[in-house]
């Protein structure tokens, strides 16, 4: 073969990709929906893959751009993936709920067989996620939350220790450090039975690994990319893995140990792992210490247990120690209302023989009103997702949402609407009181997303952000130190955090 030859292949190759770009860039207008004109390759997503924007400002804005044109709902694209936004609250109130068996999905690469513990909740999807999350719901309900608050507040004896010292000599904290490590500490004790004190030995093997699986990289950035945009059977056939084999071999390790020692020595700890064991034996769970580990029959494999273990974990401490850090940051910025809300505590507690008890925090109104106002104006999702799993007419038009297509409700968009939330800078727990809530309109609040695949651990993350505000202001005055950074920018995390820390000082008071 000559070089003008090769020089023609290459040509014609770089027209066909040209081409092939183009034409996977033109899906919406293919489909007469409006959209955000798309970078090449890019889509409308540059923001976040170069780190630039956090990615609940990116989806902000697109919510922002269609709601101002007076459009429902519009596409943009996610590299070359089409990505269908919503702004409307019928259409959300449909997607979520009313026409839920059209997105039962949410949208992630799932691999059972090669990748195990791809296999969590968050990810499985239809059936199969219908049968686990009926499995697992009677997991978080009222009294199995209240028994394993004894773990939580087992856990801030470590927080005071750590805060204590920084108060005694006068420095600031970068409090997102310490709440991550807090609410770490709790949620690995009760879903996987393990105490590993990571507010004493913040680098234990634990954390070490799932920093490896989950930390955002170029590597998982581009299995991302693979595994959005190659089909499903080719994946499958070369048994494409999202995450590493170490980390997998690592916690099916540690949950198959942590089972046999239990069912060997009939060990009860009232925490998920023990619901989950009992799931794993008899398809159920009770209220009792019992395991049942002479069934024959096993419900869920150590692989499946260690994939929901994991997602409780993912799921559920990086939320609430976001939540915890914005009503702490609020609340420093805000004294009339940390005042207020340190009054009511101090209040309920004396009640409680001055100890932060469940039925104590559950007394606690105005905590209400300020924990739901903090998610309100800092939500620690960015949106809400779903995958289309059957085709689906928007009712009023003539645009049919194929099978396939990933939808997205952005959250901070509607929650920082001032269609819904007058004045929606101001920092106001009065929005949520009994009067004003009814003002809010239905599916235009959404932290916990809402409909049958809402989160699960809503409750459980409710109360450990709230035993984590408690512990704080029942003991220290909160104050916004000069290190943190004015106006705030969020850092590219996947969660919000502020770029630099969020640095307050403490005041420890007197009792
Ligand atoms: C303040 C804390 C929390 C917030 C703001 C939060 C928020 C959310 C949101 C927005 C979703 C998606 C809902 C949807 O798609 O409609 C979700 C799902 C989920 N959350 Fe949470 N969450 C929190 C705490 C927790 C905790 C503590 C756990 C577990 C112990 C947990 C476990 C899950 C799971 C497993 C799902 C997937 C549910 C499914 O697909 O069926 N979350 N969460």
């Amino acid at each position: 073969m000559n070089f003008v030859t090769l020089v023609y292949i290459f040509l014609s190759l770089v027209g066909i990709i040209f081409f092939y770009i183009k034409w996977k860039q033109s899906y919406w207008s293919r489909r007469g929906v409006d959209y955000i004109e798309p970078d090449f390759f890019f889509g409308n997503t540059t923001a976040i893959t170069k780190r630039t924007k956090h990615r609940s400002k990116v989806f902000e804005s697109f919510y922002r751009h269609f709601k101002s044109k007076g459009q429902k709902f519009g596409g943009v694209y996610d590299f070359l993936k089409p990505v269908f936004i919503v702004t409307d609250l019928e259409l959300i109130r449909n997607i979520l709920q009313r026409d839920f068996s059209h997105f039962v999905n949410h949208v992630g690469f799932i691999n059972e067989d090669a990748d195990p513990i791809t296999g969590h909740l968050f990810n499985l999807k239809n059936d199969k996620w219908k049968n686990i999350r009926s499995k697992l719901t009677p997991t978080f309900t009222t009294v199995k939350i209240k028994m394993m608050f004894d773990t939580m507040t087992q856990c801030i004896k470590g927080l005071e220790k750590i805060l204590d010292q920084n108060a005694a000599l006068n420095d600031p904290v970068d409090i997102k450090k310490y709440m991550l490590l807090f609410t770490s500490d709790i949620i690995t004790s009760v879903a996987f039975g393990l105490d590993v004190d990571s507010l004493k030995n913040p680098k234990n093997d634990f954390r070490k690994h799932f920093a490896n699986v989950f930390k955002p990289s170029f590597k998982s950035l581009v299995k991302k990319f693979i595994s959005e945009n190659l089909p499903r059977w080719f994946l499958v056939a070369v048994k494409f893995r999202m995450t590493r084999k170490t980390a997998e071999d690592f916690f099916v390790k540690v949950v198959k140990d942590i089972v046999e020692h239990r069912e060997k020595h009939s060990v009860y700890r009232k925490d998920f792992m023990h619901l989950l064991i009992q799931i794993k034996n008899t398809g159920e769970t009770t209220d009792n210490e019992n395991l049942n580990s002479n069934s024959t029959i096993k419900h869920l494999s150590y692989g499946e247990m260690a994939a929901q273990a994991i997602a409780f974990y993912v799921a559920g401490f990086e939320t609430s120690s976001t939540t915890v850090c914005f009503a702490l940051f609020e609340l420093a910025l805000h004294s009339d209302i940390q005042n207020r809300l340190r009054e009511e505590i101090q209040s309920v507690m004396k009640k409680h023989n001055n100890q932060i008890t469940y039925d104590g925090i559950m007394e606690m109104e105005y905590l209400d009103l300020v924990f739901k106002e903090s998610l309100r104006k800092t939500s620690t999702a960015s949106a809400i997702s779903r995958e289309c799993n059957k085709e689906y007419s928007i009712p009023g038009t003539d645009v049919v949402i194929e099978q396939g297509t990933e939808i997205l409700i952005p959250i901070h968009g509607l929650h920082n609407d001032p269609e819904h939330f007058p004045e929606p800078d101001k920092f106001d727990p009065e929005r949520f009181n009994e009067e004003n809530r009814k003002k809010i309109p239905p599916f235009a609040y959404l932290p916990f997303g809402e409909g049958p695949r809402n989160c699960i651990g809503l409750r459980f993350g409710k109360i450990q952000s709230k035993v984590g505000i408690v512990a704080i202001i029942s003991r220290y005055k909160v104050t916004l130190n000069a290190k943190t950074q004015q106006p705030i920018k969020y850092a590219s995390n996947r969660v919000p955090t502020i770029e630099g820390g969020m640095w307050l000082n403490l005041e420890k008071l007197s009792n």
